[in-house]
């Protein structure tokens, strides 16, 4: 379904801070697979998803989404088959429009006539309903202005209209690290809820190893460019923070890991 082979992606190319960051990166993804990324600072992470959505070009390799060549498309084509959720609960919604017309958008979003906010009325109840599942009362605010909302809100918002579209992919960047214990929990469960119910193919990048292990049926971890940890399956099921530590000391002996990773 997503096939990376060969990325290569060097900043500041020919000056003094020139950073080969990846040197031939390969990543296979299949169709319903929820991966959860881990890896030290600087390993790549948000950028092999700013390389993946069309925001920073790469310098040579290919990604294929099905049988379409991603890697020379602009972000904005590419966004009509991914969904992104980011950090800053502020990106994902307008904050000027209100809560019915950002999911109108969202709902909008494929179609011939574009970007727009007509909502037919009919349609109204099923979108309550939508907005109920995510138990933050937004059913009751549907004329509030999105600006107005708590940041969990608006995070639950965005994670749902990116699902809205049916996106090929979905590629969460660390979606859940600016909210506190309890909301990140919240939106843990709307996450896991949403990406089953549409068999959505996910990309999560997290700080959390307690996420990374708890959710998902695959995890990678990545350093300084390169995957050095790919598990699946019973392996995946059966892996704890510890191991998962112990793995990474022993495939990188001699680094420092992250305090952030080690301290998630
Ligand atoms: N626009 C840019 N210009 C120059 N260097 C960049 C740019 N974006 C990222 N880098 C560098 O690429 C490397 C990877 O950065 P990236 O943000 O992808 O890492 P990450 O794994 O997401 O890290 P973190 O966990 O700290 O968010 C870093 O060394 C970073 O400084």
């Amino acid at each position: 379904m997503l096939k990376i082979q060969n990325l290569q992606k060097t900043f500041n190319k020919n000056t003094v801070n020139e950073n080969k960051l990846f040197k031939g990166l390969c990543l296979s993804v299949e169709k319903g697979d929820f991966i959860t990324i881990i890896g030290s600072n600087g390993a790549g992470k948000s950028t092999l998803l700013d390389i993946i959505s069309g925001s920073v070009p790469c310098d040579g390799g290919s990604i294929f989404l099905g049988e379409q060549k991603i890697s020379n498309m602009s972000e904005y084509k590419i966004s009509r088959f991914i969904g992104r959720v980011f950090q800053d609960t502020k990106i994902g919604t307008s904050p000027s429009m209100t809560v019915l017309e950002n999911i109108s958008m969202a709902l909008n979003k494929n179609k011939r006539y574009g970007f727009s906010w007509g909502i037919e009325k009919k349609k109204i109840p099923d979108i309550k309903i939508l907005l109920s599942e995510l138990s933050l009362e937004l059913e009751n605010k549907l004329n509030i202005k999105v600006g107005l909302l708590s940041g969990g809100q608006r995070q639950a918002l965005s994670l749902l209209m990116a699902s809205l579209s049916n996106p090929y992919l979905l590629l969460l960047d660390e979606h859940m690290a600016a909210l506190d214990p309890k909301t990140s929990n919240i939106i843990e469960n709307l996450t896991d809820k949403i990406i089953k119910r549409g068999n959505i193919t996910t990309l999560m990048v997290t700080h959390n190893l307690k996420q990374a292990v708890a959710m998902g049926n695959r995890l990678v971890m990545m350093h300084r460019g390169r995957i050095i940890l790919d598990i699946k399956g019973e392996e995946k099921k059966s892996i704890t923070p510890e191991k998962l530590l112990s793995l990474f000391t022993e495939k990188e002996s001699g680094d420092i890991i992250s305090d952030r990773l080690m301290f998630a």
